[in-house]
């Protein structure tokens, strides 16, 4: 059978019958999801072959059994990438300290993917007993954690120091926390982990100069725990996903977040328009590909408004 390539998608013929032999909910890989009546009795040959091959497709890339964690998850990017985790079959944990935001998205997730794929937990990442706690409650829940994605992070320039403690403390310190329990070498099942730098984590953001250090250390700490992780055989992949810029709750009323840069936002308007706004469907496109191939390690992915490319790493012996 012709095997299909992630990048291509078969979308099966939308078969009705009177007689539904197996009422299948296939979830798309691309985050659409199909209720239809599979009715082997009354399909064509090819009708047939373009299904088989669509369930072997959607099986195959579906996170069906997969248990993911994601802070910061209740809003913008980290929202996004929950409800693209639930459209392909994980049970996602939800770690945020907003919990009006997270009661109100737990509604809504819940008529749509069921309780019993949902957790919601309420934890700041810069409390290391409350993020011990969350992965404790997810590992009693859910029976095991394979993927976490590390994406809670703020931006003021004012407040520096709170930056680095939730941008990258937070991210090491969730990081070195569920190891404890996706570590083959600790008993676990291994996994991956996917943290949430910016193009700020590539290239400096003149106005942001201590977001800019937050997320380069993201980025180098995903490249080195990524390469510790495979040496030691923790079976973990370690990657980072650099989106531009991005229509979200973090990225609005900029001037008030540049503290002593505020004279600088002229300049950063300047480059939002020559950026531009990467769509939130490309953010989350970049993401899924860092969690399912399983090649990509100690991978930096840039996502732009027009295009996604990986960053290659630079050796100092280069
Ligand atoms: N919006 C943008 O242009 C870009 C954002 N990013 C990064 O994406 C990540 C998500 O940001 P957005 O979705 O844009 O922001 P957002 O403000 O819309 O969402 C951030 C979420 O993180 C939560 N959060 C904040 N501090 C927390 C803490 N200490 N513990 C737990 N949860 C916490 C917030 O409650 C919120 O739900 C951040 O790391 C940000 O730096 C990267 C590139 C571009
Ligand atoms: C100020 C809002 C920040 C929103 C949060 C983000 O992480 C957005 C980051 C988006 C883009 C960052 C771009 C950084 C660009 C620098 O590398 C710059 O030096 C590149 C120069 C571009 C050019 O002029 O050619």
């Amino acid at each position: 059978m012709t095997s299909v390539s992630p990048r291509e998608h078969v979308e099966p013929p939308l078969t009705r019958c009177t007689k539904p032999r197996v009422a299948l909910r296939l979830n798309g890989v691309w985050g659409t999801r199909l209720d239809w009546l599979h009715c082997k009795d009354r399909r064509s040959q090819s009708d047939q072959f373009r299904v088989a091959q669509y369930e072997e497709f959607s099986w195959r890339m579906s996170l069906s059994g997969k248990v993911a964690v994601v802070t910061g998850a209740v809003m913008g990017i980290g929202k996004a990438m929950t409800e693209k985790l639930l459209q392909n079959g994980a049970k996602v944990a939800l770690l945020d300290m907003n919990k009006t935001e997270a009661e109100s998205l737990m509604q809504t997730l819940t008529k749509q993917y069921g309780q019993e794929r949902l957790l919601f937990l309420h934890c700041d990442v810069e409390q290391e007993e409350q993020v011990k706690a969350a992965f404790q409650k997810t590992m009693d829940t859910f029976g095991g954690i394979h993927i976490l994605c590390n994406n809670a992070g703020i931006l003021n320039e004012s407040t520096w120091e709170k930056m680095i403690s939730v941008n990258l403390v937070g991210v090491i310190r969730a990081t070195y926390l569920v190891l404890e329990h996706m570590n083959k070498l600790k008993g676990g099942q291994g996994g991956v982990i996917v943290n949430t730098a910016s193009l700020a984590g590539i290239g400096p953001l003149v106005s942001c100069p201590v977001y800019t250090a937050s997320k380069h250390g993201v980025v180098g700490f995903t490249r080195a725990m990524s390469a510790a992780s495979a040496l030691s055989g923790y079976g973990v992949r370690v990657n980072c996903l650099c989106p531009g810029f991005v229509q979200t709750g973090l990225f609005s009323n900029i001037p008030a977040r540049l503290g002593p840069f505020s004279h600088l936002k002229d300049g950063t308007q300047l480059l939002v328009e020559k950026f531009g706004i990467v769509n939130m469907s490309q953010v989350v496109e970049a993401f899924f590909e860092l969690v399912t191939d399983e090649t990509k390690d100690g991978a930096a992915l840039l996502v732009f408004q027009q295009e996604r490319k990986y960053m290659p790493a630079v050796s100092v012996t280069d």
